[in-house]
């Protein structure tokens, strides 16, 4: 089931266009990755599906309502890169201001939420006195007092520890299985897109692939098996047409499909084999193919 879809949103600032023609479709309960390098325009499109910012051009709908609608802005929760939180109040006096803005919700401090994120013994703290990763699990908290369908993350886990992000998204996997909660997020990160059910890869503005991590995986990072021998010309009479090889030598670099092929292949050639690695294709290979750039 389709929850949000966007056209053709263009966003110009001035004589800069941050967004070109993006179109957008994000299915119900699923995790969607905006991937792309500093200034690829994620952070734009973040703020054109939330509604922080009006689009120059494009439309965005979730379930019949644009994002200046109050039915729209109910159904989202926002964490965005800076956060938005009072950094005089405590933990428990944010959190408790923002549940009071919704009708029907109620926020105690034995509240799942509270616990689920770690935030019983902070509760008292003033904000501001917070570490960064206390901070976001507070940020992200305050976002989902509403049990929104639709939570925007903007580069969560920037300059986080691999704790504190393992029991952010420890969390966020056991809403999304409970509530069927959508995540759209922005990210560096490349194990958290690798998570995702769908990717969006962003550069300059333009969306320029779109497409399951398994299949971006199949298209532009293929698995490479390196083998050192002393009869190349063995294992090249071995390897199916399609596939691109890359001679040095006595080595060969071998795109291949998948570890099935290499193990297969592998077994054809064992007795020339001198050594040999293999490599499964990863984001950062599918990031590369793409933009051309590392992914910083
Ligand atoms: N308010 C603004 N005024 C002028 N230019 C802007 C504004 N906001 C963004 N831009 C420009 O639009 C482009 C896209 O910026 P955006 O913040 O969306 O990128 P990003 O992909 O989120 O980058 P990062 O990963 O560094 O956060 C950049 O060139 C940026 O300088």
């Amino acid at each position: 089931m389709i929850l949000l879809t966007a056209t053709g949103i263009t966003k110009k600032f001035d004589a800069k266009t941050a967004v070109k023609q993006i179109d957008l479709t994000v299915q119900a309960g699923q995790l969607v990755a905006f991937l792309g390098p500093n200034g690829a325009g994620k952070s734009t499109t973040i703020n054109l599906l939330t509604g922080t910012i009006a689009p120059t051009a494009g439309t965005i709908e979730m379930a019949g309502f644009k994002p200046d609608n109050r039915q729209y802005q109910k159904q989202i929760g926002v964490v965005f890169q800076k956060s938005v939180l009072d950094n005089q109040l405590t933990v428990w006096q944010n959190l408790k201001s923002r549940a009071d803005m919704y009708q029907g919700v109620t926020l105690t401090p034995e509240s799942e939420l509270i616990t689920a994120f770690g935030l019983t013994s902070i509760l008292k703290q003033t904000y501001g006195t917070l570490s960064g990763g206390q901070r976001r699990r507070v940020d992200i908290t305050r976002a989902l007092i509403h049990q929104p369908k639709l939570l925007f993350l903007d580069e969560p886990s920037t300059g986080l520890d691999i704790q504190t992000r393992t029991v952010i998204w420890q969390t966020l996997n056991q809403l999304r299985q409970q509530q069927g909660l959508t995540i759209i997020l922005t990210t560096h990160y490349l194990e958290e897109s690798a998570e995702a059910d769908f990717v969006y890869v962003i550069d300059h503005g333009q969306i320029i692939a779109a497409d399951t991590v398994e299949q971006l995986q199949v298209t532009y990072a293929q698995s490479q098996l390196m083998i050192e021998t002393d009869y190349p010309e063995v294992v090249l009479s071995q390897l199916a047409p399609e596939w691109r090889v890359l001679q040095t030598n006595h080595q060969l670099q071998i795109a291949l499909p998948d570890d099935q092929q290499a193990i297969a292949l592998l077994t054809k050639v064992r007795s020339v084999v001198t050594h040999f690695e293999f490599r499964q294709g990863n984001m950062d290979d599918i990031f590369m193919a793409l933009t051309g750039k590392e992914i910083r």
